[in-house]
């Protein structure tokens, strides 16, 4: 399990860096984020919370303990996101973040996005999202521009 940063932690705080080299120690540490995404009971986890300042995410909404109604998918790992589109509807809704330990706020957001991004092996995928799962995506790509929760409660 890798440690994760806590609120106040620089690494938080600053823009992470474009993913270059698509290569095994990528693959080890999506794995090892994966993991300690599980053992904390999370949704998704973004490497700046694991101290590795990239353009890196995994989004794996799936039922638990803290969000039971959490729709089922496949981990999905994200690399170099862009949002191309923001739907005009937001909606509130509940959130935690694991370097915010016991916080649950409502936050904003897009009901819907289109999104672009690599997966580990370089290839580009688009894809619209919605609902929880656009959640996450907005939750984990404020990660990457160095904002948390705390950042969107102004
Ligand atoms: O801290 C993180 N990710 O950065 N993990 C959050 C992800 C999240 C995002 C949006 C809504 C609910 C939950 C978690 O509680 O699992
Ligand atoms: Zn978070």
């Amino acid at each position: 399990m890798l440690a994760i940063a806590t609120y106040g932690e620089r690494i938080l705080g600053q823009a992470a860096q474009p993913v270059q080299l698509f290569d095994e120690p990528l693959a080890a540490l999506a794995e090892k984020m994966l993991e300690t995404m599980k053992l904390a009971q999370g949704v998704g986890i973004a490497a700046p919370q694991v101290g590795q300042g990239i353009r890196l995410f995994i989004m794996a909404s799936h039922p638990n303990d803290r969000y039971p109604d959490a729709p089922l998918m496949a981990p999905q790992v994200v690399i170099n996101p862009q949002i191309l589109k923001r739907s005009g509807k937001m909606l509130a809704g509940e959130e935690g973040c694991l370097s915010l330990p016991g916080e649950r706020v409502q936050i904003l957001r897009h009901e819907s996005i289109e999104v672009r991004y690599q997966d580990l092996s370089g290839e580009w995928q688009q894809e619209w999202l919605q609902g929880f799962v656009a959640r996450i995506f907005q939750h984990e790509y404020d990660h990457l521009e160095g904002l948390t929760l705390r950042e969107r409660l102004e």
